[in-house]
């Protein structure tokens, strides 16, 4: 699994490292290393500035130009602050550097050196000013390694604290941290290398980490392959909500409710829309609200197991009507778009009904609305997401190209593989119907809702550029396959 460490965490772990008999400055020096080894696998010896701030990130630095200027490259060394002012570990490491040691001046730039960044890592604390910022600007164009985060980034967040550089290469310590794949950390770090150093696994034991990448190996093991002897009932029976006008919404998220494994699914629509649903997909049944209270009947069948609402279905009382009706039905459920839009006013009333088996897929504007006076919009997207789904009680997928999904216990993660591709119209029904697809087969919210921002990227990827909505259900059984053939 790919956890990802909290900076708080990784202070934890560094903790429990040297609680379990690993010396500090054993850590520092292994982490110099590993970044001189990551700079040598991808440079020629060559110029190189290795900017040292006040702390043990500095420290990092003294470490890598001792062991840079020991394999014949010509190394620089500036530091922000004093030397006398360094303690601890980072004091040692100065200790230990043989050469000057400079004035942390946009001068020490001049000639175009590679520069190692070694200004601030896991404990920046504020908003870079003055000096720092200086230095930090003056890297603009230059060719960045970044020790641990680019300078400014914060490792929580991903957000940029007054300055930070674009990297072409981060080397960071035993495990990533959140801000390595929110945006616009991602952007800033480059090529992020993950350095094993001497940390035990075990440490992890103690900190339990709740946040990870979303990966296979998270959910792949309840994927819902369909049984040697099983029929299309065990596969579920999927409902989704149809709209009058933009009909395209609910077929995509139908045929992407199918081409995920349910056994059947049905389209609910107004009868005047009921000729453009069913000249659709001839796997989808259509199935015509004919009078008031009819979707409340038809969600009496048990069969049909899971419900969609929100794509193209409009805002206002009868969507909210037909959600309210989804969740006394005890169904589970998938909120999109205008599920999520028509209780802007009435948030409360919403999210007080929900529970584990509804997964809500805001995009950002959709969060705002629903959560903008629960949880609030100040927060770094991981801290929003988690705060949403505890609030609710739901799972929430705050979509984006960084999409973080949590689970109402505090579980999030991040998910890095969808490609730029997928900003365009009606892509965000396909995920819904994906997820749809796979609550159907009985996946859990959570894991559902994971497994399917990822099959939803990988279709992304596999389709690339060019790529509109009705393509992607269609790249799934490929991305299916792969997927199977992991296993
Ligand atoms: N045992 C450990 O804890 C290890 C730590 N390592 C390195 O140590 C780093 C963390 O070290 P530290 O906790 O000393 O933190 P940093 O070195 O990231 O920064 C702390 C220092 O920066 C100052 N500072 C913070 N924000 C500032 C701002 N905006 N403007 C000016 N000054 C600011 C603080 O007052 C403090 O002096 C990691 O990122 C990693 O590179 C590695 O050597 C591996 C082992
Ligand atoms: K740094």
């Amino acid at each position: 699994m790919d956890e990802l460490l909290s900076v708080a965490e990784m202070y934890r772990a560094d903790q429990l490292a040297i609680a379990a008999g690993v010396p500090g400055p054993a850590l520092m020096e292994a982490a110099g290393a590993a970044v001189v080894r990551a700079v040598c696998e991808r440079w020629a010896p060559h110029p190189t500035a290795v900017l040292c701030g006040p702390g043990n990130n500095g420290g990092d630095g003294f470490v890598i130009a001792r062991l840079l200027l020991e394999a014949g490259w010509p190394v620089r060394l500036a530091l922000l602050g004093t030397r006398s002012a360094l303690t601890g570990d980072a004091a040692v490491a100065a200790d230990r550097w043989p050469g000057p040691i400079e004035a942390a001046d946009p001068y020490i730039l001049k000639g175009n050196p590679l520069v190692i960044d070694a200004l601030f890592g896991a404990g920046l604390s504020r908003p870079l000013e003055g000096h720092a910022r200086a230095i930090v600007e003056a890297m603009e164009g230059r060719t960045v390694v970044a020790v641990d985060v680019p300078s400014g980034l914060h490792g929580d967040s991903g957000r940029v604290l007054g300055a930070a550089p674009q990297a072409a290469l981060t080397v960071t310590f035993f495990r990533r941290k959140p801000g390595h794949v929110l945006l616009p950390g991602r952007t800033l770090c480059g090529e992020v290398v993950v350095a094993d150093i001497g940390i035990p696994e075990r440490v992890l034991d103690g900190i339990a980490p709740q946040t990870a990448v979303n990966e296979p190996s998270l959910w792949r093991h309840r994927f819902p392959w369909p049984a040697l002897d099983g029929h299309k009932y065990a596969r579920g029976h999927a409902v989704v909500l149809g709209g009058a006008r933009m009909t395209g919404a609910a077929r995509l998220a139908s045929v992407a409710a199918l081409r995920a494994g349910a056994g059947l699914v049905t389209i609910a629509c107004p009868p005047a829309a009921f000729p453009v649903y069913a000249a659709g997909c001839a796997s989808v049944i259509v199935d015509p609200l004919e009078e008031d209270g009819a979707f409340a009947r038809l969600l009496q069948d048990q069969r049909k197991n899971a419900v969609l609402i929100g794509p193209g279905a409009g805002r206002g009382a009868q969507t909210r009507a037909a959600v309210m009706a989804a969740l006394d039905a005890r169904k589970a459920c998938v909120l999109d778009a205008d599920a999520l839009t028509s209780f802007a006013d009435s948030a409360d009333e919403l999210l007080d009904r929900l529970d584990k088996r509804c997964v809500l897929t805001p995009h950002e504007g959709e969060f705002a609305r629903l959560f903008g006076d629960s949880v609030g919009m100040d927060g770094d997207k991981l801290s929003r997401v988690r705060a949403a789904a505890a609030r609710s009680g739901a799972v929430v997928v705050l979509k984006g190209a960084d999409t973080a999904v949590a689970a109402p216990d505090g579980r999030a993660v991040v998910n890095i593989n969808a490609p730029p591709d997928l900003a365009t119209a009606g892509t965000g029904d396909v995920l819904a119907g994906i997820v749809l697809g796979l609550l159907a087969q009985g996946m859990d919210g959570f894991e559902a809702a994971c497994t399917a921002v990822w099959l939803h990227g990988e279709a992304g990827r596999a389709l690339g550029p060019g790529l509109i909505s009705d393509d992607l259900a269609g790249a799934l059984p490929g991305v299916l396959k792969a997927l199977k053939a992991q296993d």
